[in-house]
């Protein structure tokens, strides 16, 4: 039996969907409700929060799973990164007021010290730390964009995608980070049976992920 974990929230349908185009049986998945954990045929498939998927795979409790490159970099899981199937695709950015950008387009070492808010402590930190800014991280469960208004933080670092977010709180791109996009991941260690079947999925998933554009 093959595990595979699936992230819920807003991705949620475009995984299913990966897996549906690619021949897995996603009929008991669609039709879930509150069921977390879901058998079909070979599989079973577990419903899990975002930021969790990845610990699923690393502790082998899931054989595969799909999980935003967001979430991959925030836990640093040791996994291993199958397919980018350039879905979910949207940008981590360092947002803020307008009044900062000039601060960040100038010298750097200006900037200093700065409050961060964030879903995303890992990554903040490491991307100031690459720049020689001295922050201190917010961390918040959400509706990061609140932070500077309510003036507990500076700017955020977050996932935007439309840019309507950041513009209803007016707040601008001050500088990317990364683009994001969900991948499938696999742990790295397992039997050569194991093996041959997340290659049959990996393969399956690598032939319909550039003709997925219209999910
Ligand atoms: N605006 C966005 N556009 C596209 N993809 C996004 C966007 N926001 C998040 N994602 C992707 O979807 C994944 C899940 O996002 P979501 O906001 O549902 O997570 P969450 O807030 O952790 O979940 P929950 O709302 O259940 O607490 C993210 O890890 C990211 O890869
Ligand atoms: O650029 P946009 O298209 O506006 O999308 C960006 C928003 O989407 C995500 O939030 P989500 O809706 O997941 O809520 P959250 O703030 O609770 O994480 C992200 O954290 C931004 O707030």
């Amino acid at each position: 039996m093959i595990k595979i974990a699936i992230p819920t929230g807003r991705i949620q349908k475009e995984a299913i969907e990966v897996l549906k185009r690619a021949g897995i049986p996603t009929k008991n998945l669609e039709s879930a409700s509150r069921e977390l954990a879901i058998d079909e045929e070979n599989f079973r498939f577990f419903l899990a929060k975002p930021m969790d998927v990845p610990l699923y795979v690393y502790y082998g409790t899931t054989d595969l799973a799909l999980a935003g490159s967001d979430v991959l970099m925030e836990v640093s899981a040791d996994l291993l990164e199958l397919v980018d199937t350039g879905l979910g695709r949207c940008r981590m950015v360092v947002a803020g007021p307008r009044s900062l950008k000039a601060r960040f387009e100038g010298n750097e070492k200006e900037l200093m010290w700065l409050r961060v808010a964030t879903k995303y402590p890992n990554i903040a930190e490491r991307h100031f730390a690459s720049k020689g800014v001295q922050v201190d991280i917010i961390k918040l469960h959400g509706s990061v964009e609140l932070a500077p208004q309510l003036n507990i933080a500076d700017c955020i670092v977050d996932i935007t995608q439309t840019g309507t977010t950041l513009e209803a709180n007016d707040l601008t791109i001050l500088e990317e980070v990364c683009p994001v996009s969900l991948k499938l991941v696999a742990r790295k260690h397992g039997s050569s049976s194991y093996w041959r079947e997340c290659l049959n999925i990996t393969e399956s998933i690598k032939n319909i992920v550039g003709r997925m554009k219209d999910v």
